[in-house]
C-alpha cells in the first residue's frame, strides 16, 4: 500500500495521525466526464465523447468502488463497447498489480505491471493515492475519470445512443431523493465501514460504528415502507448500497469490526440485498474469492497474520420477500 508523489512511489500507510485516529478519504483527482457529443460534463475538460471501443475500465473485483461501475457498465450493455482490465486481488508495497491470477486479466491494453504506472502515464508527475477504478481513454492516452460515482453517471446515460439503452439509474424526477439517500449512505456506510476498520483510536472507532448502525437501522425502516431507496424502482442509490451490503458479512464484519449485527440479521436489508443480487447479470459481477483474499490478505495492520477466514456460510441465492416489503 502506498502512493505516488511527484511521479514516484513511496510505500505508505495511511496517515491517520493528524486525525486523532480518523480515516479520512482523499479525494479522487481526475474528473472528466464521457458525454454523448464530447462536451464537458460537470467536471473537468471537454473531449470524451462516448464511442465504442475508445473507453477501458481498470478495476478490482474486491473493490465496492470498482464494483459499482462493472455492474453499470452490465446493466446498461456497455460489455461490447468498454474493455476492461482486472487487476490482482493482493494489495501490496507496490500497491495494485497486473499479476496474473483467477480472475485477473494483467493489462494486455497498456502493458503494465503495476496499477500506478496508469497513473503516470496518464500525469508523470502525479501525486496522490493510486486508487481503482480508473476509466482510461485509448485515444488520447489518458485517465478520464477515477471517480467511481462519476463513472457510473457517464455510463447511466453517456452511451444511450449507441446501446439504445433506455434503463435510466438517476431519472430527473429523483435526483433530488437520489441525492438526498446517497449523502448519508456514503458518509457512513460506503465509507462508514472502512472508517471502521481503519481507525487507529478507540474514539474514532467508536464515532464512526455508532453512525454506520444508526444508518443501517434507518435503512432497514426505511426499506420496511418501500421497495427501493427512493422508492418503486432501482436506481444508483441502490447500487452504490449494494456493494457495501454484499461485502457486510463476509468481510466488513468481522475483519473491519462492524459487528454490532449481521447483515442477515436485518429482515429488510437483508432480503434487499438478496433481491439486487438476483437481478440479472448481477451476480457474475460477484467474486468473492477477490473480496476475501483482498481485504483479509492485504490489509496487515488490520490482519497481521492473513489468515483469510473460511466462513461465513451465505447463500445470496436463497428466495428473497421484497414482493412484499412492508410485511417483513
Ligand atoms: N473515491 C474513489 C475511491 C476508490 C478507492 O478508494 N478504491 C480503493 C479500493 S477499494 C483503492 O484503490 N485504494 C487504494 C489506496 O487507497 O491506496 C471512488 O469512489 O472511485
Amino acid at each position: 500500500m502506498g502512493l505516488l508523489v511527484d511521479g514516484a512511489w513511496k510505500d505508505q500507510w495511511y496517515d491517520t495521525k493528524s486525525s486523532g485516529g480518523r480515516f479520512q478519504r482523499k479525494q479522487s483527482a481526475f474528473r472528466n466526464w464521457v458525454t454523448a457529443d464530447g462536451g464537458a460534463g460537470s467536471s473537468g475538460e471537454a473531449g470524451f465523447k462516448a464511442e465504442a471501443g475508445r473507453y477501458h475500465l481498470y478495476v478490482s473485483l474486491a473493490c465496492p468502488w470498482a464494483h459499482r461501475t462493472m455492474i453499470l457498465r452490465k446493466l446498461k450493455g456497455l460489455e461490447d463497447l468498454i474493455s476492461v482490465s482486472v487487476v490482482h486481488w493482493h494489495m501490496g508495497e507496490e500497491g495494485w498489480t497486473f499479476e496474473e491470477g483467477p480472475g485477473a486479466t494483467g493489462d494486455p491494453l497498456n502493458g503494465a505491471r503495476l496499477m500506478h504506472q496508469i497513473y503516470t502515464k496518464a500525469d508523470p508527475l502525479y501525486s496522490g493515492r493510486v486508487t481503482v477504478p480508473v476509466l482510461w481513454d485509448k485515444q488520447k492516452g489518458t485517465i478520464v475519470s477515477n471517480e467511481s460515482s462519476e463513472i457510473i453517471r457517464m455510463f447511466n446515460s453517456a452511451f444511450d445512443g449507441l446501446t439504445g439503452s433506455n434503463l435510466d439509474f438517476y431519472p430527473a424526477a429523483l435526483r433530488e431523493e437520489i441525492d438526498a439517500i446517497n449523502a448519508p449512505i456514503y458518509g457512513h456506510v460506503n465509507n462508514g465501514v472502512y472508517k471502521c476498520g481503519f481507525a487507529t483510536s478507540q474514539e474514532a472507532y467508536e464515532e464512526a460504528f455508532d453512525a454506520l448502525f444508526a444508518t443501517l437501522d434507518d435503512i432497514e425502516a426505511r426499506l420496511g415502507r418501500q421497495r427501493y431507496l427512493a422508492g418503486d424502482v432501482v436506481t444508483e442509490a441502490d447500487w452504490r448500497l449494494f456493494t457495501t451490503l454484499l461485502r457486510f458479512d463476509p468481510v466488513y464484519y468481522g475483519h473491519f469490526k462492524c459487528n454490532q449485527r449481521r447483515l442477515a440479521d436485518y429482515p429488510n436489508l437483508w432480503n434487499y440485498t438478496r433481491e439486487l443480487y438476483q437481478m440479472p447479470g448481477v451476480a457474475e459481477t460477484v467474486d468473492l474469492f477477490h473480496i476475501k483474499q483482498h481485504y483479509y490478505g492485504s490489509h496487515e495492520s488490520v490482519n497481521p497474520t492473513r489468515i483469510v477466514p473460511k466462513g461465513p456460510a451465505i447463500d445470496f441465492s436463497a428466495p428473497h420477500n421484497r414482493e412484499r416489503p412492508r410485511a417483513a
